[in-house]
């Protein structure tokens, strides 16, 4: 115990505080950076030295001094160090220094560990020694072979041991540095040995390969001969039409994919200096479980091809579309000329000066561009847009002031003779063949004569409007034609509303390739306006269902799920599957809306809020585009807009926020708008006979057994099921039952005021105590008839229920 408590007491060592030599990282990196400009610094003295040493040598004494030159490309710094390094020192081999100096510089800045700095630096100078000692000893004199250091010690030598001696010596030497730097040992050279004599075997056996290899070639270059001959029939490159699934690729071997990890692997390193054989750990990162099964299914099967069912369908060929003669555009130098004139004798009859005029023409209208006068305010030409349109006799004159990020003013005169912009030059365009977007479309030209080309997948929805005849209707089949040509059946599918019945007929021929349906209708397009409701709703089922997907799977949007899905990383087991792009055409909204109200513009509203991400895109057309049609809720939804002609300039407010739509020619002139610039496009024309033989080529062609199927949805109508088991009764029932057969009014609207119930929870106790008998069945507007007369009725009732 004593022992103890005097230890405890004896007064503690004061601890020696050694000087701490940690550096902080950024005095590492500054001595580093240091090192490295030093090494630079030295190699770039060494090989200036090597040019200009001859002529530095005799000033070297008078060194330094400012008076003299050095030529040394790091002056006399430069060549004073040389001098000390290669002269005075190991000769060429100073160089090393150079390259270790550097070495250091990144080791200190990267925080490296120093340990190995420490071998390089040992191993690097005995390097320097030896091979300084080995060039001196084919030297007679001083020179910068092996330096003054190299020929000392070869004469040193060479007095005592004499010129073989040294020689053995320095072979002596490298063997040292092989056996204890690369850990060489006599098996070496017999395993080196045995190597080069079984790699020329090898040489000989990879000759004969290459000789049977050759017995392959025609067949490979048959089946190129085939792809080229599809390829010239059709026209259109299959490399251009993207996204291209991948092909199914072959399976490969597999053999090394079963080792598990972290495993060990035995890598021979090949010293190409003597040929050294050396063993290396190296310890393999270890994979996830799922990527390690997708890595290997991919390996196996190739990536998911969703085109595989349908492997060898055809595109359709562009001369399915109609050329017409006058497509290129004719300039009329007399219109040309007689507009610039009337032009500028209208704006000078309302003093506004111009300083310069220029034409651009396009299929329908020419743009001309004017500067004004200084001082001239832009809104009083905006002002006259009617006097000028009144001067040039034109319909349709539309004044841009000014052209967005241009600075001049725009006035889009129609030219006397307009231009068709065909179908087939909007397909054929580079810009479309060469789009990558996930859904293009050629919607026409604009007036510079560009194809324009966008993606309906960005957009994300699309609001289409002008009035009757102004080519609306064309505009949608351009719209589906584009996608017709360049997406696989697999990759996107179409809903089809067509209350007119007539306009989208054609694309039943196509129904098993590219339409979705709901289960048990027959038509897939749809033109009776109450099985819209029903479409709609099932959309809303379908986008739930998808987000639960990219939900799993821990994405935020179809293309990311696809690319997972095609990589074998998502188990269909799990209900994961390819999702195609599903695009939902109606025409005729506004006669949906009279008809259906509420009803379609909730689900559209969801469908147009959400439905972005997981691959669903709405393209709506209307003729009339009144405010109760394109309410705030869709128009906030759909920023792309596409406007027609429409006959006022209310209605043409009502679509682009702004006039424009009203000045518009008709006959696919259009203004299309992406939420910031208009853009004035003249739409590609696609006539009804170039659809029908798009889609007869496509219906011609092998298809899936069905139409792609939309969820199954039970509509408020599909509720009135007569056989509602007890057990899924509303918790409410018996309350309701009560309120109505006290009430004896039999009415949904009782219930919800009664029990503060929503609409839909009123109509479903509605038909459950239809279907329990309590009230009778549904007659039109006038409320059910109460089949139990009192309470009392109602209590045996349920009671004889519950007994059954
Ligand atoms: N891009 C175009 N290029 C040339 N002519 C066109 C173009 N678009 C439409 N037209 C002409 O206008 C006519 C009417 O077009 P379309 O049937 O598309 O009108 P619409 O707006 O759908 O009319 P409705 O609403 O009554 O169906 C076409 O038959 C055609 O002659």
């Amino acid at each position: 115990m004593a022992k103890r408590t005097t230890k405890k007491k004896a007064p503690a060592k004061p601890k020696l505080k050694r000087p701490s030599f940690k550096l902080s990282s950024q005095q590492k990196l500054i001595l580093g950076s240091l090192f490295i400009i030093l090494g630079v610094l030295l190699f770039i003295s060494f090989v200036s030295f090597l040019f200009t040493g001859k002529e530095d040598q005799s000033l070297l004494s008078e060194f330094p001094s400012r008076q003299i030159e050095a030529k040394n490309w790091a002056s006399q710094l430069g060549a004073k160090l040389s001098e000390w390094f290669i002269t005075k020192g190991f000769g060429l081999p100073s160089f090393i220094f150079s390259g270790l100096l550097f070495l250091s510089g990144v080791y200190v800045s990267l925080n490296l560990n120093l340990a190995k700095l420490r071998k390089h630096w040992i191993w690097g100078t005995l390097i320097v020694i030896w091979l300084s000692i080995l060039l001196g000893f084919f030297t007679h004199k001083y020179d910068i072979l092996g330096g003054v250091i190299g020929y000392e010690m070869n004469h040193f030598f060479q007095d005592y041991i004499g010129k073989i001696g040294t020689a053995l010596l320095l072979a002596f030497g490298l063997i040292v540095y092989l056996a204890i730097r690369f850990k060489m040992t006599g098996d070496t050279f017999v395993n080196l040995f045995k190597r080069a004599k079984s790699n020329i075997k090898d040489d000989f056996k990879t000759v004969e390969n290459t000789n049977t290899s050759e017995d392959i070639v025609p067949i490979d270059n048959s089946l190129s001969e085939e792809a080229e001959a599809i390829k010239s029939v059709y026209e259109i490159p299959l490399e251009n039409l993207e996204p291209t699934i991948a092909k199914h690729s072959k399976p490969t071997d597999t053999t090394d994919t079963k080792t598990e990890a972290p495993r060990k692997v035995e890598v021979v390193v090949n010293k190409p200096e003597a040929e050294v054989e050396m063993k290396v750990e190296v310890t393999e990162e270890e994979k996830s479980e799922t990527d390690n099964l997708a890595d290997k299914l991919v390996e196996d099967f190739g990536q998911f091809d969703p085109t595989l069912e349908l492997s060898n369908f055809q595109f359709p060929p562009l001369d399915l579309l109609k050329k017409y003669d006058n497509e290129g555009i004719s300039i009329d130098q007399d219109e040309l000329e007689e507009n610039k004139d009337r032009i500028v004798e209208t704006l000078n009859n309302y003093k506004i000066g111009i300083t310069s005029i220029s034409a651009t023409i396009g299929p329908t209208v020419t743009l001309y561009e004017i500067v004004p006068e200084a001082g001239i305010r832009i809104s009083k030409i905006k002002n006259l847009e009617d006097d000028i349109a009144l001067s040039l006799s034109a319909l349709g004159i539309r004044i841009i002031a000014p052209i967005p990020g241009k600075g001049t003013i725009g006035i889009e005169v129609p030219n006397k003779k307009a231009t068709i912009v065909s179908m087939h030059s909007a397909i054929a365009s580079k810009k479309f063949q060469s789009s990558k977007m996930q859904l293009p479309i050629a919607l026409g030209k604009t007036i510079s004569n560009e194809t324009m080309v966008v993606d309906l997948a960005k957009m994300p929805h699309l609001l289409m409007a002008g009035a009757t005849g102004q080519g609306k209707s064309v505009g949608l089949n351009a719209v589906l034609t584009s996608l017709l040509y360049k997406k696989h059946p697999a990759e996107v599918k179409f809903v089809l509303v067509d209350p007119k019945k007539v306009e989208l007929t054609l694309f039943n021929k196509i129904e098993r390739h590219y339409l979705a349906k709901l289960p048990d209708s027959e038509d897939a397009i749809i033109t009776d306006n109450t099985k819209v409701i029903n479409t709609l709703n099932s959309l809303c089922i379908e986008m739930d269902n998808r987000y639960e997907l990219l939900k799993n799977a821990f994405c935020r949007n179809i293309a990311e799920y696809n690319k997972k899905f095609k990589e074998r990383k998502l188990n269909p087991n799990d209900g994961h599957q390819f999702l195609p792009y599903i695009v939902l055409v109606v025409d005729e909204f506004a006669d949906l809306i009279m008809t259906a109200g509420k009803e379609v513009e909730t689900p559209i509203a969801r469908l147009a809020q959400l439905a972005r991400a997981i691959g669903i895109h709405l393209i709506i057309a209307t003729q009339r585009p009144s405010v109760n049609v394109i309410t705030g809720i869709i128009k906030a939804n759909f920023p792309a807009r596409i406007a027609f002609r429409v006959t006022s300039k209310i209605d043409s407010r009502t679509i682009l926020d702004g006039a424009g739509a009203d000045q518009l020619i008709g006959r696919g002139d259009m203004l299309y708008t992406q939420g910031n610039d208009l853009i004035r496009i003249q739409c590609a024309f696609v006539d009804t006979p170039e659809v029908e033989r798009i889609t007869e080529f496509i219906g011609g062609q092998k298809a899936y057994p069905d139409a792609y199927l939309l969820p199954e949805f039970v509509g408020e109508e599909g509720g009135t099921n007569l056989d509602i088991d007890i057990a899924d009764r509303d918790k409410l029932f018996k309350e309701a039952a009560e309120i109505i057969v006290t009430a004896q009014q039999g009415s949904a609207s009782l219930l919800q005021r009664k029990l503060k119930l929503g609409y839909n929870r009123a109509g479903r106790l509605i038909d459950q105590l239809e279907a329990a008998g309590i009230v009778g069945g549904f007659e039109g507007s006038k409320a059910r008839q109460v089949l139990v007369p009192d309470l009392l009725a109602l209590e045996q009732l349920l009671a004889n229920e519950t007994q059954d």
